[in-house]
């Protein structure tokens, strides 16, 4: 059956020979297979919810958490004043200091797994279009092309008063009315080309039909490549994403959105691989299962451990386990079912945008080590986006994931790395500043106001200045005074940038609202939830022990290069509490697959 991406209904005839007639039904329409609901997980995401086959679907439309706001034609709101609100880039060099500072117990492999996490639910599709298609904006033929936006710089920005430029290149987000599946003068609408779930997106490519190239259709494994004695997704000798690739040595380029910011390649890369360990041990144990089985079955214990990694290992020590576990976001261990077929699986445009503030913690000179753990040399995290030749190099794989969990992480305050701040494409662009990208767009999805979050958040009325007092350092909101002259201007991402972490936990107490109110949603509404008893080949009690004792540590032990030793909860610092132990050792938390052994076979 053929369903409308955006209103979720099967396709009629009108509405097909309309698309037919703009040549664009592959847009905005996806074929779905009729449902069988004891089936398993489907990579393309369909059938998730039986009653709306096509929610949860790469395409499926973004939830909001409050009603999106514009001007006129759907341009970005204006001040309450009626003119317009300060530049972007005058914001982000006002409220954020620029510098690098060390967050004292957690590492950067928290960063590596945040990024990593967000990629599975949101494309790179608009960064590939201003970096790849329309490169113009900061010309004059760009001035005269709607899709571009681009930000510009005051005369007296403290960086480029000295370099002359005075325009970065920024295009507007896509949305349905770019790809025509809905028409112009309609309200705005994002369009998102990854499954609103988290189901490894990336790892197994969920775009219709692409998985028959990932898949070798034996013993349930995926076609791997060696390359210097490591392991690599295939490579993609047509593609041409990897352009800060450096040749002739750096050829490699995986299939589309497996090439992303580096560190979140890396843990895709190590994911990829882990679904042909679990396939290979699940094939040992049972040599009668045949591919189909063994490659969902590895697939969902694949899925499983990087949910169960995020919500009961990361999230807890960003969020404060105790507000987690006040709000339902982690239970206490064993069967959950919170599923609710009238809850359709989407992700909330506020949670993906509020994910842009972990911009604010990235450590941008990567320190890499051997597998002895000797420093070897530093590399600038921003010339390594979208390069993917780079990992199969000078066991850079290698030297990447073990300085990972050694180096210490970005810290948790108001100050940006000064690549994230100016140099963010690495060298793709003379200068970007995705903080000012930031604020830009949430201008251009619509997002309200910070205050009418906070309000949402608390049931509290914020309308002037004052009522902002507890949320807020003094300096903070001195500088926010000094930028917006009414509370209800004020941005939604530099209110995050200023506003004090919820108690117990490390990001602001706005944002941990909103991605509770995100998560929250997704345990109602995936019908494929790793905790659930009573879902399609759903885990025993046994085997959900034992994905429960997996951690990250245990992952990089398995499948990270040559990691002999580690610390135990590696996204916090090696420490004499938390100190390097060898692999071997029941302190790290290893996949244990017997529970998944089927006495049936004998
Ligand atoms: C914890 C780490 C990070 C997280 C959670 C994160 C999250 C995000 C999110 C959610 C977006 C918005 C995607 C969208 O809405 O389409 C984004 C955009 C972006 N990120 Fe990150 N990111 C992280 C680190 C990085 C790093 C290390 C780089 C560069 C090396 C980077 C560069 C960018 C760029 C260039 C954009 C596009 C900005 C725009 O077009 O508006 N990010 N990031």
């Amino acid at each position: 059956v053929l369903y409308d991406c955006f209103t979720g209904v099967p396709v009629n005839r009108t509405l097909l020979a309309i698309y037919e007639q703009r040549n664009n039904v592959g847009n905005c329409t996806i074929e779905i297979k009729p449902c069988n609901a004891t089936e398993w997980k489907r990579v393309d995401g369909s059938c998730n919810n039986l009653k709306h086959p096509s929610r949860g679907t790469h395409r499926t439309p973004s939830y909001r958490v409050l009603p999106p706001v514009f001007s006129v034609a759907y341009e970005p709101r204006k001040a309450v004043s009626g003119g317009p609100l300060p530049l972007p880039r005058r914001l982000r060099t006002e409220l954020l200091l620029v510098g690098k500072a060390s967050e004292r117990r957690i590492t950067q492999l928290a960063s590596y797994y945040i990024i990593f996490m967000i990629a599975d639910v949101v494309s790179i599709h608009d960064v590939v279009n201003y970096v790849l298609n329309i490169t113009t904006c900061c010309t004059p033929e760009g001035r005269r092309d709607y899709e571009c936006t681009p930000i510009k710089i005051p005369v007296d920005d403290p960086v480029h008063r000295y370099s002359g430029v005075n325009c970065m290149n920024l295009t507007r987000p896509q949305s349905y009315q770019t790809y025509g599946c809905l028409d112009n003068g309609t309200t705005f609408e994002r369009i998102v080309f990854q499954t609103p779930v988290f189901d490894l997106s990336n790892t197994y490519n969920i775009m219709p039909g692409f998985i028959d190239h990932l898949r070798t259709y034996e013993n349930g494994l995926m076609i791997e490549e060696e390359e210097d004695g490591q392991l690599f997704p295939p490579t993609d000798p047509n593609s041409n994403l990897c352009i800060l690739n450096q040749p002739p040595r750096e050829t490699r380029c995986f299939k589309y959105q497996l090439n992303n910011v580096m560190s979140s390649s890396t843990i895709n890369i190590l994911f990829y691989r882990q679904h042909n360990q679990i396939a290979r041990e699940l094939h040992r144990l049972n040599p009668r299962w045949g591919d189909e089985r063994l490659f969902y079955t590895a697939r969902d214990i694949n899925m499983a451990i990087s949910v169960q990694i995020f919500f009961y290992e990361l999230l807890p020590i960003l969020f404060g386990k105790k507000n987690m576990i006040r709000d339902g976001i982690i239970g206490h261990g064993g069967f959950r079912d919170l599923y609710d077929e009238n809850v359709e699986p989407r992700m909330s445009d506020e949670y993906i945008y509020g994910m842009r503030w972990f911009h604010l913690i990235q450590k941008t000179d990567l320190k890499l080590y051997d597998k002895d753990g000797h420093y070897v040399r530093s590399f600038p995290l921003v010339n390594g986006t979208a390069r993917t030749g780079f990992f199969a190099v000078d066991n850079n794989m290698q030297h990447i994931v073990q300085g990972s969990f050694r180096q210490l992480g970005g810290r948790f305050d108001q100050a940006i790395d000064y690549d994230m701040a100016d140099r963010v494409l690495g060298g793709i662009f003379f200068s970007a500043d995705v903080a000012a990208s930031d604020l830009k767009k949430g201008r251009y999805f619509g997002l309200q106001p910070y205050v009418n979050y906070k309000e949402f958040c608390t049931n509290k009325k914020y309308t002037s200045f004052e009522d902002l007092e507890d949320s807020f350092s003094f300096e903070r909101l001195d500088r926010l005074m000094e930028m917006y002259k009414d509370p209800k201007d004020i941005d939604l991402m530099a209110g995050l940038w200023g506003e004090n972490p919820i108690k117990g936990g490390k990001i602001p107490s706005t944002l941990y609202c909103l991605f509770a109110e995100q998560l929250k949603r997704t345990l109602k509404s995936d019908r494929h939830w790793f905790e659930r008893p009573n879902r399609p080949h759903a885990f025993t009690e046994d085997q959900l022990k034992a994905i429960r004792k997996v951690t990250i540590a245990g992952v990089l032990c398995s499948i990270g290069d040559l990691v002999s030793e580690i610390q135990p909860h590696a996204f916090c610092s090696i420490s004499s509490d938390n100190p390097l132990t060898k692999c071997s050792s029941s302190k790290i938390g290893k996949l244990d697959l017997t529970p998944w052994k089927d006495h049936s076979c004998q």
